[in-house]
Formats: C-alpha cells, sequence, structure tokens
C-alpha cells in the first residue's frame, strides 16, 4: 500500500480547523487534525511545504518509522507546530490502518478498558448565580462532572466566561486585552465553590481552570483554600515551563492537579510525573504528537498513578474529538475527557461516528477513528485570522493569559 497524495484543508465553520487529508493507492483515506489555535496557516505550511513532499511513496502502515521520521528527520525537534503536524500524519495514519483493518481504531490499540469516556462540560457566568445556572444545565443533561469558571468582580474579560452561550476565546482582529487581579481572584475563586457546593452537594465532580496565572506559592494557596470543596482538579495553576515549581505547589495542599494542555511532548511531562507533582496530564492528540506520542506520554504516567485529562475545548476539531475518544476508551490509566460542545456548523463539516449519553462519550463502532471531513461544506468557510486574548494586570504589566 502507497500514500499517493495529501493535502491540507483550512477552514472556518463559526472557527479555524485545520485537517490534513492523506490519500492511498487503494482508495482508502485518512484524516488528521493540525489546528494550532491562533497560529494556523503556521502548522498548515509546515505541512504542505515540509511534510507532505516527505509522504509520497511511503506505506501508510509504517506509523512508527513515519513518525520517528518526522521528528528525528526534521534534526529541529518538538514544538507545538512540529508537534501538532507531526500528530495530524499520525491520527491520518491510524485512520487508515483501522479503515484497512474493519476495525475502531481502539480496537487496534487493544480494545476497550471501559464502556464509556466520562466527560467534563463548561459552565459559565459573569456572576455565581449565573454560572450555577449552567451548572444545572449541564446536570439535567446527565454530566457527572462540570468545570465552573465566573467573572471575577470588577475584573472585565476574565478567562472562560462566554459573552454568549458557548465560551470561545479566539477573536476576529487583533488580540483582546483583558485584565487581571490575582489579589481579587484568590479571594473570589473559593468563594464560587463554597455556592456550588451548597447548591449541587457532593456528588458531582467540580473541576477549575487557573489558567497559568498564578506564582507557585499563590497557586498553593488557591490549592489550599479550595481543598474544603474537593475538587476533581485544579488546572494549570502555574505556567508550567520550570516542572520544578510544582513541588513547592504539591508540599502544601490535597487538590489535585491537572497540567499538559500547551505541552507538546513527553519532555515537557517528565519530570513533572517521575516526580508525582501532577494527579492528571492534560496533553492531546492534536499538540502532543498524535496518539503513538500519547500513548508513551500515558505509560509513562501509568507508572505514577497519574492519569488522563486530555484537552477538548472548541479549537480541538472533531478530527481530534474522534481521535482522542478511541485513546480514551483503551487507555489502562483514563481519568476524564474534555468537552466543549462544537456549533452545528462545525459539525456539519466534520460528521462523526462519536455519541454522548449521560455523562459519557462513545467513539461508535465505524472503520477507523470515525470522523470525516465533507469538502465541499468546508469550502463554504474560508479561513478568518484569529487571536487568542493576552491579559494584563491592571497597572499595564503584560501577563500569562
Ligand atoms: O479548555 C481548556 O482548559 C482551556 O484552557 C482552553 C484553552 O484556553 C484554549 O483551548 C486555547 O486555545
Ligand atoms: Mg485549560
Amino acid at each position: 500500500m502507497k500514500i499517493t497524495d495529501a493535502y491540507v484543508i483550512v477552514t472556518c465553520p463559526a472557527r479555524n480547523f485545520v485537517t490534513l487529508k492523506i490519500r492511498t493507492d487503494e482508495g482508502v483515506y485518512g484524516i488528521g487534525d493540525a489546528t494550532l489555535n491562533g497560529r494556523e496557516l503556521a502548522v498548515a505550511s509546515y505541512l504542505t511545504d515540509h511534510v507532505i513532499p516527505c509522504l509520497i511513496g511511503r506505506d501508510p502502515h509504517d506509523i512508527e518509522d513515519i513518525w520517528q521520521y518526522l521528528y528525528k528527520g526534521a534534526y529541529w525537534r518538538r514544538g507545538p507546530v512540529t508537534m501538532s503536524a507531526i500528530a495530524a500524519v499520525d491520527t491520518a495514519l491510524w485512520d487508515i490502518k483501522a479503515k484497512v483493518a474493519g476495525l475502531p481504531l481502539y480496537q487496534l490499540l487493544g480494545g476497550k478498558s471501559r464502556n464509556g469516556v466520562m466527560v467534563y462540560a463548561h459552565a459559565n457566568g459573569q456572576t455565581v448565580g449565573d454560572a450555577l445556572d449552567q451548572v444545572q444545565h449541564y446536570v439535567d443533561l446527565g454530566y457527572k462532572a462540570i468545570r465552573i469558571q465566573a467573572g471575577v468582580p470588577g475584573l472585565k474579560g476574565v478567562y472562560g466566561v462566554a459573552k454568549g452561550i458557548n465560551y470561545e476565546p479566539a477573536t476576529r482582529g487583533l488580540p483582546a486585552e483583558s485584565a487581571w487581579s490575582t489579589e481579587a481572584y484568590l479571594d473570589f475563586a473559593p468563594t464560587l465553590f463554597a455556592a456550588a457546593r451548597d447548591r449541587f452537594g457532593w456528588d458531582l465532580h467540580l473541576l477549575h481552570d487557573v489558567h497559568h496565572r498564578l506564582t507557585p506559592i499563590e497557586a498553593a494557596r488557591l490549592g489550599k483554600s479550595l481543598e474544603p470543596y474537593r475538587l476533581f482538579w485544579m488546572e494549570d495553576p502555574t505556567p508550567a515551563e520550570n516542572q520544578e515549581s510544582f513541588r513547592l505547589i504539591r508540599q502544601h495542599t490535597t487538590t489535585p492537579l491537572a497540567v499538559g494542555e500547551v505541552f507538546n511532548s513527553i519532555w515537557d511531562a517528565k519530570d513533572l510525573i517521575q516526580n508525582q507533582l501532577i494527579d492528571y496530564i492534560r496533553t492531546t492528540v492534536v499538540h502532543a504528537g498524535g496518539i503513538s506520542h500519547l500513548r508513551r506520554i500515558a505509560n509513562l504516567a501509568d507508572l505514577y498513578q497519574i492519569r488522563t485529562g486530555s484537552h477538548g475545548a472548541t479549537d480541538l476539531s472533531p478530527v481530534c474529538m474522534g481521535a482522542a475518544l478511541h485513546f480514551d476508551l483503551w487507555v489502562p490509566n483514563f481519568g476524564i475527557q474534555e468537552r466543549m460542545v462544537h456549533e452545528d456548523v462545525t459539525n456539519s463539516v466534520f460528521p462523526h461516528a462519536y455519541t454522548f449519553d449521560q455523562g459519557y462519550m462513545h467513539p461508535g463502532e465505524a472503520p477507523g477513528h470515525g470522523v470525516d471531513i465533507d469538502e465541499t461544506e468546508a469550502a463554504k468557510y474560508p479561513y478568518q485570522p484569529a487571536y487568542l486574548p493576552v491579559a494584563r494586570l491592571t497597572d499595564g504589566t503584560l501577563w500569562s493569559w
């Protein structure tokens, strides 16, 4: 079997997505997500100009060799652009292999380890009351786990709080600016979760994303102050370039820690995992080198009883979600999967086999990863430049968004 051609499809049904399609001489094709929010065209070019020429004529079954060729062969290793491009190739090749076998992808990974994949929803609101009303909405839909974000009194445009119904951080035009005050946030956050436990009791997993904004000692304080509300996790409490900094947080709190949505390789997570400084690893199929590399990260994490909790915001396309659900159904040390529901127009471009029922998702039984792209529909939605916001402290200092 040979790869005959491959191309990149950039489309904007509600938001931008980059998809790689690989075709073979036997008529079977595979697709992979290559979306990197706010930097989409860099990955599209990396694939079109540098990767695709190296794929033509290769046997698509040689997934591992092609992965190593693209990783070691570039000489320039790692980084979100490189690893998203490799991920797209890897996902498309697993799709092809599973289609040829006539099996859903999870069967090739080793079969199912559970009946369904627990997912968490996003509840948010400008006020505590609005946020908790959204929690109720997701409880009514059957979700067992819900992330809560709310506006901080006195701050405009806080991360995770939607202007409309669904939260979408990327905006058209140049990056939007939001304000941040750690002092206001640290005083406010525990009151949000006290109110949530008060209203919903204890039979619900609650999650929260700090989105890289605290110093380690501030994160330690937040973790301690959230302990009474028994969070499933506190996510990205501090930027994780310095993996060692999590030791300080860990020394002070038993609130479980989740990190890794911006990581792109096992090396970003190695110290955090081996020193047991986190509880959940959030690396994804699309940004961390595809299924082949995610499997390595999960296997390392398993040695230390660290579980997976993959990123699943709307900027990860349905193709990533489909692949992730196959991975989640198999991976022995599964924890949870994030789910932000895509718009109907997005789903019309990406028909898929995955389903949701009472808080659990299933990848479906279609051969491959079960997600396709309708290229005629995709062509109706041309690329729209958009950026993620930046954050500044109230005195104007640029901060981590
Ligand atoms: O879903 C999350 O946990 C996020 O932090 C979402 C990110 O801000 C988003 O995916 C960035 O593109
Ligand atoms: Mg996050």
